[in-house]
């Protein structure tokens, strides 16, 4: 298992009055699964990836991402964590304007001070995976939205980590798109890698190992009918 909470809650301040955001949550996700996190707007689906993703503490509760518990880490053990176990994959792809899609998916790398050879290596490896390495020197406005989302999953597996966390990727994607996205996370998964897929689209269920629902903030998982 790559996560698990145990009573785990989430509350925010705002001025003098407490939000509730998630309700107290026991649930693990696996490895090899896409697990889908589905819900309304509001709902908490996004306060949920969040803590996931170790960049929220939990308020309540205990949260263990790859064997080490959030609550004993500190702001910088978190951003180390998340460099080295997490990748994670926007709704707006996030890619940065005025670099190739080749020097994109190679950015997390140099973060991580890996050697130029391998990170160019990597790098191709990744693209390859994605079925963009044609496209490697264009800039993100030179691709489709489908294109640039390929790319942003590049950039979120290069650096091979555990789980990888999607919030809405492919609302802007029109159908075709959203099926080849999605064949590649659940290909990824298939893998061994622990995908999460946060998304208000129930067609994305057919993808999914396993769904999770979030509503007002209460956790219940759903019974997946095989397609
Ligand atoms: N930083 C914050 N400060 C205060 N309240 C917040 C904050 N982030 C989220 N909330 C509140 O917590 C609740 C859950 O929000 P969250 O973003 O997790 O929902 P969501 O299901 O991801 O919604 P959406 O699909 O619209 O992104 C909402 O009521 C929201 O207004």
């Amino acid at each position: 298992m790559i996560a698990k909470l145990e009573e785990v809650s989430k509350m925010y301040k705002v001025g003098d009055q407490e939000i509730v955001a998630l309700q107290p949550t026991t649930m693990e996700v696996k490895e090899g699964e896409l697990l889908l996190i589905i819900g309304p707007s509001g709902s908490g689906k996004t306060t949920l990836l969040s803590l996931l993703g170790c960049v929220l503490y939990p308020s309540k509760g205990r949260l263990w991402v790859d064997g080490q518990e959030i609550n004993r880490l500190n702001e910088r053990q978190l951003a180390h964590l998340r460099l080295s176990t997490i990748g994670f994959v926007f709704q707006s792809f996030n890619l940065l304007a005025p670099l190739t899609a080749e020097d994109n998916v190679l950015m997390p790398l140099r973060l991580q001070g890996v050697k130029n050879a391998e990170a160019r290596q990597r790098t191709q490896k990744a693209l390859e995976m994605v079925d963009m390495m044609d496209r490697r020197k264009q800039l993100p406005k030179q691709l489709s939205g489908g294109q640039q989302q390929r790319v942003a999953i590049a950039r979120a597996l290069v650096t091979n980590p555990k789980l990888i966390l999607c919030d809405e990727p492919t609302a802007s994607l029109d159908k075709d798109s959203l099926d080849v996205v999605m064949q590649e996370l659940r290909h990824l998964a298939n893998e061994g890698k622990s995908v999460c897929v946060v998304t208000h689209d129930p067609r994305l269920e057919k993808y999914a190992h396993r769904i999770v629902s979030v509503n007002n903030g209460i956790v219940t998982t759903v019974d997946k009918i095989d397609h």
